[in-house]
C-alpha cells in the first residue's frame, strides 16, 4: 500500500504539490490520472525518496521508502525508461541490479523472458527502441519480485500486442494481491485495466475512487447521424439537448440530455432522417476531461485559426 499524507513541494516559488492526501491500496489496479504538469510525477518520486517534500509524508508498505532494507524486493518501479547506461546490455544492466539485492542470476532471464526481451538480452541498450527500453524497465521494476509496483507512463511507446500484454500482466499482480499504481494519458487503456482512479490537478485531488463509481457518475449520451443535422439541432436544443461536435461534416454528433427514443421522435415530427441513433455509455476519458478542465495547465490552441500561433507559444 501507498500512504501519501498532505504532500507539499514547491519549485522555484510555485505549489507543485498542494497539500495533497491519498491512499492506494493492495488487490487492484490504481490508475494515477492528470493534465501534464499536475504533479505525477513529482509525487511519484516523493514517494520513492527521490527529493524531499516540504511538508507532509510518503510512505510505502508503512514505512518511508528510504528506510525499506531491501527496496527492489518490496517496490518496483518504473520513473523513467531512459535511465540505463546506454552501452549497458539488458542483461547487464539487470544482472548488476539483482547483485545489489541478491536476487538469484535465474530471475534475470526469467523477467528478460516475461518482457519479450530474450533475443536482445545481450545488445547495448543505445539501440533500443522506446517500447524495448519500456519493457526493460518493466522488467527491473519486476525483478524483486515486489509486493508494491509504481510504473509513470509505462505504457508509451509499446506496440498493441505489448499494450495487451500489460493490462494482462497488471491484471495479474493485482489479482496477486500487489498494490499497483500505474500513471498514464491513455484513457481508454486506463479504463480497460484500472479497478480505482485517482485524478490529480495543479497538485491536489480531483477524484479519488473505484472506475465504476466515476463511470456511473458519467453523463449517457446518444450518437446521432442525420443527413439533415440542422434541422435536428435546432430541435433538439430546443427540446433542452446538449450537442457536442456539431461541426461534422458527416453529420455526426453527440448529444446528451435527451433519450434516444425522445431523439427518434423528434426526427420523426421534425420530417428528418436518422442514419444512427445509438446510446453511449459514459466514458472514462470524456469524464477525466470535464475533471480536468478547469486544473489543465498547459492547453494548446485551436490550429488553423490564423495569427493565434504566438498565443499557443505562449502556454506552452
Ligand atoms: N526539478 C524541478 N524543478 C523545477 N520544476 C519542476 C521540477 N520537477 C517538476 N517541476 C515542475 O513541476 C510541475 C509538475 O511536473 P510533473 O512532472 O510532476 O507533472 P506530471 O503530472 O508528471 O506531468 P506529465 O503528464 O507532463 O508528465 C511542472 O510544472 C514541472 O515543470
Amino acid at each position: 500500500m501507498i500512504d501519501v499524507q498532505r504532500l507539499v513541494k514547491t519549485y522555484a516559488g510555485r505549489r507543485i504539490l498542494d497539500d495533497l492526501s491519498f491512499h492506494v491500496s493492495p488487490g487492484r489496479v490504481t490508475a494515477f490520472l492528470g493534465p501534464n504538469g499536475a504533479g505525477k510525477s513529482t509525487t511519484l518520486r516523493m514517494i520513492m525518496g527521490l527529493g524531499r517534500p516540504d511538508s507532509g509524508t510518503a510512505t510505502v508498505l508503512g514505512v518511508p521508502y528510504r528506510e525499506l532494507p531491501a527496496p527492489l524486493r518490496s517496490v518496483g518501479a518504473l520513473l523513467d525508461a531512459s535511465a540505463v547506461h546506454p552501452a549497458r546490455s539488458p542483461r547487464a544492466h539487470l544482472g548488476w541490479l539483482a547483485r545489489t539485492h541478491r536476487i538469484a542470476p535465474a530471475r534475470v532471464d526469467e523477467v528478460l523472458e516475461l518482457v519479450g526481451l530474450t533475443t536482445a538480452a545481450r545488445r547495448p541498450v543505445r539501440g533500443f527502441s522506446l517500447g524495448m527500453r519500456q519493457r526493460l524497465g518493466i522488467a527491473a521494476a519486476l525483478l524483486g519480485d515486489p509486493e508494491l509496483l509504481i510504473l509513470d507512463e509505462p505504457v508509451n511507446g509499446l506496440d498493441p500486442e505489448g499494450i495487451r500484454w500489460f493490462r494482462t500482466l497488471m491484471r495479474a499482480l493485482a489479482d496477486e494481491g500487489r498494490t499497483v499504481l500505474v500513471s498514464s494519458h491513455l484513457m481508454n487503456e486506463m479504463a480497460l485495466v484500472a479497478d480505482h482512479v485517482l485524478v490529480i490537478g495543479q497538485g491536489r485531488v480531483l477524484s479519488d475512487g473505484p472506475l465504476g463509481d466515476l463511470l456511473r457518475g458519467g453523463t449517457p449520451a446518444v450518437r446521432l447521424r442525420s443527413g439533415q443535422l440542422p434541422a435536428m439541432a435546432v430541435a433538439l436544443r430546443n427540446a433542452g439537448a446538449e450537442l457536442t461536435h456539431d461541426n461534422s461534416p458527416n453529420g455526426l454528433v453527440l448529444v446528451t440530455g435527451l433519450s434516444a427514443r425522445r431523439i427518434g421522435d423528434l426526427a420523426a415530427q421534425q420530417g428528418c432522417a436518422i442514419h444512427e441513433l445509438t446510446p453511449v455509455e459514459p466514458e472514462l476519458a470524456d469524464i477525466y476531461l470535464r475533471l480536468t478542465d478547469e486544473a489543465a495547465e498547459y492547453r494548446a490552441g485551436t490550429p488553423f485559426t490564423g495569427g493565434r500561433r504566438s498565443e499557443v507559444a505562449g502556454r506552452a
